[in-house]
């Protein structure tokens, strides 16, 4: 199994170029399954949770063909020879779910197995099924898996989310697409990835109004066509890296990021002596003052995102004075905790809080990974580090950053992948 070795103390500055969203690019990938012909999607980043879902699309008889050489590009479309994603791949990659309502929308059937939980929570998919359900699903679960069949199409209905799911929102803005009449969702998510996802399926044909509010509102349509579409930059890859640099005093210009998707992460840089400064095509990060404990509580978009919670513990654990983080999206998501105290944290949790005590530095030690935020976390107490930091397990990584080696080195990181 690879791992990262990280020598700290050294100052980053540079630049980085942001890639393509994971969490845009999945979904965006699963809208291929919506029509008969070619959805090209560019700016497709290298990262494995890519490569599972073209795994997961073939299955279905999807055919997915790189369009230019380095593979950035990708042709997606065909007919749906199968309509079940089986445990192997479900079970690899959560996100692997959203398949759930297109299956259902183009081939009018679907058999999905039930992705179960993961490090970071339980995350059940009642949202997703029920809100299926009101466009006339029949469901039912047995063995591990979702059966579920609309032989005469779905109809479009109002459905009331009681929380503003990501992925519920998704599955059935997808769905809805094809659906006969007009849907309306309600409380729901407003993430970045899913404007880019209207944007995209609003471009194939679909007629979805609200993107970026609490309502979205779909009028049906026969059939979707294909398109051409470049994955929004990756707003967590790109909040990660402000946090390696704040951690390090550092200067990094992170291309292709935008202050418009980061939400309350620009806000609470700034608060912990982060400088964030907007620039065409790119964003500044640079901390020259001390590093300043701040209070988060992770929220829906437009708020703090949980996927940033971990790489901020990470950089506030050298801050002056005490932070408070509390997490409200995931009942679980504080096992970099235990890890960040092995080098020298301050971190106690209670409950779904955890109060950080700012020490003067940390100190390089073996880690290990448990979950993809998780691990950048602890590139990020490496980088801050005195001394050498191994961090094994770091295929949760490779789900979701590109290339992390590489971009850190060229700003300056002494860091080093050893592959076994
Ligand atoms: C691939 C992808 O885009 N993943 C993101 C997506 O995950 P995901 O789409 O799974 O996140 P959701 O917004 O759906 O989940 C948020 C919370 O709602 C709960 N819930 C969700 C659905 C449901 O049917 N029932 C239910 O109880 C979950 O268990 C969780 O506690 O949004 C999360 C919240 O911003 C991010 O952390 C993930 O990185
Ligand atoms: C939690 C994440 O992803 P997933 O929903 O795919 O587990 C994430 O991107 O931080």
């Amino acid at each position: 199994m690879d791992r990262f070795i990280i020598r700290g103390g050294r100052r980053l500055e540079g630049e980085i170029v942001i890639g393509g969203a994971k969490n845009a690019g999945l979904k965006l990938m699963v809208a291929g399954l919506l029509t008969s012909e070619r959805l090209i999607l560019s700016n497709v980043p290298k990262i494995a949770d890519i490569e599972t879902m073209q795994t997961l699309l073939r299955q279905h008889g999807i055919a997915v063909e790189p369009v230019d050489a380095e593979g950035r590009t990708l042709s997606i479309g065909g007919p749906i020879t199968s309509v079940e994603a089986p445990y192997d791949i479900v079970s690899k990659m959560r996100a692997s779910i959203l398949v759930l309502g297109p299956l259902l929308a183009r081939a009018h059937e679907a058999r999905v197995s039930l992705p179960g939980g993961c490090a970071i929570g339980t995350r059940p998919v009642d949202l997703h099924l029920k809100g299926l359900e009101t466009l006339g699903a029949k469901i039912r679960l047995e063995n591990g898996y979702i059966n579920a069949s609309a032989p005469g199409g779905l109809v479009g209905d109002r459905i009331l989310l009681p929380f503003a799911s990501v992925g519920a929102t998704e599955n059935l803005l997808m769905a809805a697409t094809l659906a006969k009449g007009r849907t309306e969702i309600v409380n729901a998510a407003r993430e970045p990835e899913i404007s880019d996802l209207v944007e995209c399926l609003n471009r194939m044909g679909a007629r979805i109004a609200g993107a970026g509010t609490g309502t979205l509102v779909i009028d049906g349509v026969e059939a979707l066509t294909g398109a051409e579409h470049a994955i929004m930059a990756d707003r967590i890859e790109c909040g990660t890296y402000a946090c390696a640099a704040g951690i390090t005093g550092g200067d990094l210009r992170l291309i292709g990021g935008r202050v418009r998707d980061l939400g309350a992460v620009v806000r609470t840089l700034e608060e912990a002596g982060v400088e964030v400064l907007e620039e065409e095509n790119a964003i500044r990060v640079r901390r020259n003052g001390p590093l300043k404990g701040v209070d988060i509580m992770t929220e829906p978009y437009p708020g703090f995102p949980t996927d940033m919670q971990a790489q901020f513990m990470a950089m506030l654990a050298v801050a002056e004075g005490a932070s408070m983080v509390t997490e409200t999206i995931f009942e679980n998501r504080f096992m970099h905790v235990p890890e960040l105290n092995r080098m020298g944290a301050r971190i106690n949790v209670h409950g779904s809080s955890a109060i950080i005590r700012g020490v003067d530095h940390l100190s390089g030690a073996p880690v290990m990974a448990t979950d993809l935020r998780a691990s950048f976390s602890l590139i990020i107490a490496g980088l801050g580090a005195q001394g050498e930091t191994t961090l094994s397990r770091i295929y949760h990584l490779d789900r979701g950053y590109e290339a992390v080696d590489r971009k850190l080195s060229a700003v300056g990181a002494d860091i080093e992948r050893i592959s076994e």
